[in-house]
């Protein structure tokens, strides 16, 4: 019976929307890959049994079996493979290129992630701004309040927003309500109601005019390293950095330099270059706030993106297109 149905390869686990995930089984046939690394995906994709797979579904965390989709992966899946959804904002583990090549069309899950990730980013802001990291960490030691300078506040100080999208305006909409000043950086200027109140300015604008800045900007070859030594050094002194996006898309090593040198007071970061991997130098500062990757770790959040992404398995195999084709191939 299950052979006139479409075939969904399952990359990643279910974690909440187990029902919806259930009655995707009327319309599809899932197969699941028993393979445990890269190089047995690859032989096991070779072997046919992916044959005639329509669709993939794929969480962040699956990167751990299949590595990145890359050319290699692409070539070694079925050409019958039309559709990858993605679980997830930020899609940098996939190369658009390599499916676009392959005719396959890539979605990603934006705005269900925008609230949580934004909450978060509030959250770094404000710590950062405050000490808060030090203070929590003096007490844990039995040392109440000792070395933890007086904070600032966040009132009337100038927010640059790197990459004002979903998240950036999430940020925007509660960083308001702190009267802070919201300036943006995007390639291209927003409409005035997507603005809604933010200054358009350029990149080195951005940089020197900012008291807190924050990464909400997505991770590929354009912006990896975006924030580097150079740009450190147009920033004001003292300035505070937060990051929710990806840690490529700053400058590790650079930071941690900056950090010392007194050039940024502090920073606020959940994403890291080698995730799990933290820098040694940001794990010996007591002033900074380190979050191990929690943009989106409740549980209402991850089902609404379980749910997004589900939506784009359907539309995929009902409609014969995606809810939510990334960027990149916008129109294909
Ligand atoms: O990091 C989280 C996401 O990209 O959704």
């Amino acid at each position: 019976m299950s052979c006139n149905k479409k075939k969904i390869l399952l990359l990643g686990e279910i974690t909440h929307a187990h029902a919806y995930w259930n009655s995707l089984k009327d319309i599809a046939e899932i197969i699941v890959p028993k393979a445990r690394d890269r190089a047995e995906f690859i032989e096991e994709s070779k072997s046919g049994a992916f044959d005639d797979v329509l669709c993939a579904y794929r969480t962040f965390s699956s990167e751990a079996i299949t590595g990145r989709i890359d050319e290699e992966l692409v070539s070694a899946l079925p050409k019958s493979l039309e559709f990858l959804c993605h679980n997830g904002a930020g899609y940098d583990q996939i190369d658009p290129e390599a499916c676009t090549r392959h005719n396959i069309q890539v979605s990603n899950v934006p705005t269900a992630v925008d609230d949580a990730t934004a909450d978060l980013n509030l959250f770094l802001i404000i710590g950062a701004l405050r000490n808060f990291n030090k203070g929590m960490v003096q007490l844990r030691q039995g040392n109440w309040l000792k070395d933890v300078p007086l904070g600032h506040d966040p009132e009337g100080k100038i927010l640059g927003v790197l990459g004002l999208g979903g998240i950036g305006r999430a940020l925007k909409k509660r960083t308001d309500a702190f009267d802070m000043k919201v300036i943006y950086h995007n390639r291209k200027r927003l409409s005035p109601d997507l603005e809604n109140g933010a200054e358009y300015v350029g990149f080195d604008e951005l940089l020197s005019r900012s008291d807190v800045i924050s990464l909400n900007l997505p991770l590929n070859s354009a912006t990896r390293h975006i924030i580097s030594t150079k740009e450190f050094s147009k920033m004001k002194d003292g300035v505070v950095i937060v990051n929710t996006a990806r840690g490529a898309v700053m400058d590790e090593d650079a930071l941690v330099q900056a950090l010392a040198s007194g050039k940024v007071r502090s920073c606020g970061l959940d994403v890291y270059e080698e995730e799990p991997i933290v820098h040694p130098g940001l794990l010996s500062n007591p002033s900074v706030m380190l979050v191990p990757h929690m943009g989106t770790h409740c549980h209402e959040t991850r089902k609404a993106m379980e749910c997004w992404a589900f939506d784009n398995l359907r539309s995929a195999i009902s409609t014969g297109k995606l809810k939510s084709p990334i960027p990149e191939q916008a129109g294909m």
